[in-house]
Order: C-alpha cells, then sequence, then structure tokens
C-alpha cells in the first residue's frame, strides 16, 4: 500500500476565483496548493476585453498570498458579436491562454454567452489559426432537453460539428460528466481533451437528492447516473493525456446555495488534491495521479511542468463543517467529513 507520493506541484485547470472580496476570500485556497490555475471569465460583467483580462489579473495577483507562487492564466469571454481580433491581441500581449464558450444561459454568469455557434465561427477560425485553445461549457440550454441530457446532446448537435469544422482548433471539454463525453473525446485527435473534477468523480445524482434537497451539491452539469461516474473515474484514472485536472471549484456564499432559487456550483478548493487522490486511491491508480493532476494538462496547453513538488501523506484530513470568510460563510465540498490524505509542501 502507498502511503506517501511526492508529485510534481499540479495545476488547475479550471477554476472560478470571482472577483472584489470573494476573491480575496478564496484565491490562496487555489494558490495553496497549486502551480497555475486556468481562471473562468463569467464574472459581471464578463471578461470580453483584453484590458479586462489584464486587469482581472492584476486584480488575483494583488490578492495572492505573498508567499506563494502562483500564476492565474486568464481566459476570454466568448460572445455572439466578439471580434476576432481579440484573439490574436489577447495572445500577442501574453493576456490570454484560452476563450470559454458559455452556451447563452447554460450556466452562473452566461447570460451574455453564445446564442448561436455559428455566430462565433470567425473567431474560431481565428483561434485555430493562432493554436489558442477554445474551453467550453458543454451543454444545450433549451426547454425541451431534460436537464441530465444536456451534455450528451451538445455532442451531437454542436461539439462534434464543431470539430470536423475546425480539425486544427484544440478543445477542452469542460467538467465531463457522462459517458458519452468520455467516448467522444477517446474518439478524437490529440487536439481534443476533457478536464474532470473532484466531485463528479465521487457523486451521483442521488446525493443532490440525499434525505431532502441537498443544494451543496448542486452543480452544473449536474452529477448524472452511476454508469456516468464509474465511466468518469476509469477515465481519470487510465493515463490516458485526453482527461486532466480541473477542478471547477464555484464558490457561492451560503446564503446564495440555501435559497428558493440556489446558485450552481460546488466549492471544493481548499482539499481538491485530497480529494482527488481519494479517488486514485480507491481505483488503485495512485501512479496515474501525477500525470492527471501534473502533467497532461501543461503538455496539452504547451507549457511547461512545474518543477517543484507536493507531498501526499495517508494522514487523516478533518473538513471544516463551514468557512468562515469577511462577510459571510460557505460550505466546502466534504463539509464535516475527514478525508485519508492530507498534502504538503515538499
Ligand atoms: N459549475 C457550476 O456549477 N458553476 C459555475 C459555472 C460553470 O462552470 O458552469 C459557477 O460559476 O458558479
Ligand atoms: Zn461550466
Ligand atoms: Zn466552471
Amino acid at each position: 500500500m502507498t502511503d506517501r507520493l511526492v508529485i510534481r506541484r499540479p495545476d488547475d485547470w479550471h477554476v472560478h476565483l470571482r472577483d472584489g472580496q470573494m476573491l480575496a476570500d478564496v484565491v490562496n485556497f487555489t494558490a495553496r496548493q497549486f502551480g497555475r490555475a486556468i481562471i473562468m471569465p463569467n464574472l459581471t460583467p464578463p471578461v470580453t476585453t483584453v484590458q479586462m483580462g489584464k486587469d482581472y489579473r492584476d486584480r488575483i495577483l494583488a490578492a495572492v498570498d505573498k508567499s506563494l507562487n502562483f500564476q492565474p492564466l486568464m481566459v476570454g469571454y466568448l460572445t455572439d458579436n466578439m471580434n476576432p481580433d481579440i484573439v490574436s491581441e489577447g495572445k500577442d500581449q501574453g493576456i490570454f491562454t484560452a476563450f470559454k464558450l458559455y452556451p447563452a444561459n447554460a450556466t452562473t454568469n452566461s447570460s451574455a454567452g453564445v446564442t448561436d455557434i455559428k455566430k462565433i465561427y470567425p473567431v474560431l477560425e481565428r483561434m485555430a489559426q493562432c493554436q489558442i485553445p477554445l474551453l467550453v461549457h458543454g451543454e444545450v440550454t433549451h426547454s425541451d432537453v431534460d436537464i441530465f441530457d444536456r451534455e450528451a446532446r451538445f455532442i451531437e448537435d454542436v461539439l462534434g460539428k464543431v470539430v470536423q469544422d475546425f480539425p486544427n482548433l484544440k478543445i477542452v471539454f469542460e467538467h465531463i460528466t457522462t459517458k458519452e463525453a468520455v467516448e467522444f473525446v477517446l474518439s478524437t485527435g490529440s487536439n481534443i481533451a476533457a478536464t474532470i473534477t473532484p466531485h463528479h468523480l465521487e457523486i451521483n445524482r442521488n446525493a443532490i437528492f440525499q434525505g431532502g434537497i441537498r443544494p451543496h451539491n448542486y452543480c452544473l452539469p449536474i452529477a448524472k447516473r452511476e454508469v456516468h461516474r464509474l465511466a468518469l473515474r476509469k477515465a481519470a484514472t487510465s493515463g490516458s493525456d485526453k482527461f486532466f485536472l480541473g477542478t471547477d471549484t464555484a464558490p457561492h456564499a451560503i446564503e446564495a446555495k440555501e435559497s428558493a432559487c440556489g446558485c450552481a456550483g460546488i466549492f471544493n478548493a481548499p482539499h481538491a488534491i485530497e480529494s482527488y487522490a481519494k479517488t486514485f486511491d480507491e481505483e488503485n491508480s495512485l501512479d496515474k495521479l501525477e500525470g492527471f493532476a501534473s502533467e497532461y494538462g501543461p503538455r496539452f496547453y504547451g507549457l511547461p511542468l512545474n518543477e517543484d513538488k507536493i507531498i501526499l501523506e495517508r494522514k487523516e484530513t478533518q473538513v471544516p463543517d463551514s468557512l468562515s470568510l469577511a462577510d459571510t460563510h460557505i460550505i466546502p465540498f466534504h463539509a464535516g467529513k475527514t478525508l485519508q490524505w492530507t498534502v504538503s509542501n515538499a
């Protein structure tokens, strides 16, 4: 049995840091564990210009604990009428690492998102030329499509076509939740990859309704049936470089979650690595954790691997029931539970 693991410092390829006080409250949970993170642009207003990306990066860096060496990688938010020049400028100025497709109204702060994929074809063309990745929240939004089918339908209706029409475009299918998504990613070329969250590896849809409604297990894409969770676990721990770490840590204040219309999002940043270690341990695949957490992501993005290391030990970590922030509380993933792994710096 492995009780101690030293791995390259991981990166988080899907993070919501928010802004203002919330940013200051949450950023160091991510910066403490990860070397770099892909910063999602779904602020109000969204990050749609190079200047906004630069300013947001400055605000993040100002909020990071000075003892930490953390690099935020910025993402532009695609809208129906975005000028393709923003792609080239954002890349040339070293501001944007990727651009994000939110289908309009698919998730938190996506109302300014894309209403029809054809509207951004000129932008996708430019992205393919510039070799800058497209990150995708992959769900259709029509009210006649069941919420549990929205990811699979997105592959059929949108993503399959985009992959065909832009064969050289790098695409990350974010936070995948279905066996259909796993199969799709495996069936495509090396320019298509996916991120997998710790929570989708751990919960199925029962967790949202266990003995009553559980708003802290509600996120988008919504957790699916057990068969899908098992497919995700197999993909993540398989050693395939098409699947890598992206927590989708998505903090919302407790009052925004415990509400008549509660927000989607799970705050998993405080113990993200310990959470992934739990899954890889249960799947007898701890030897595959470093590839998933620290190697496949940077290779896909064409970035160097981190040089420094972290240590994971089989030692209990107590997750608090709730975290006090400046103005509110937040309930973390695994609240009140004990995890069997503890992370520290090498
Ligand atoms: N995952 C979520 O449930 N919520 C995210 C948005 C997203 O990643 O879709 C958020 O910004 O709160
Ligand atoms: Zn999303
Ligand atoms: Zn997200």
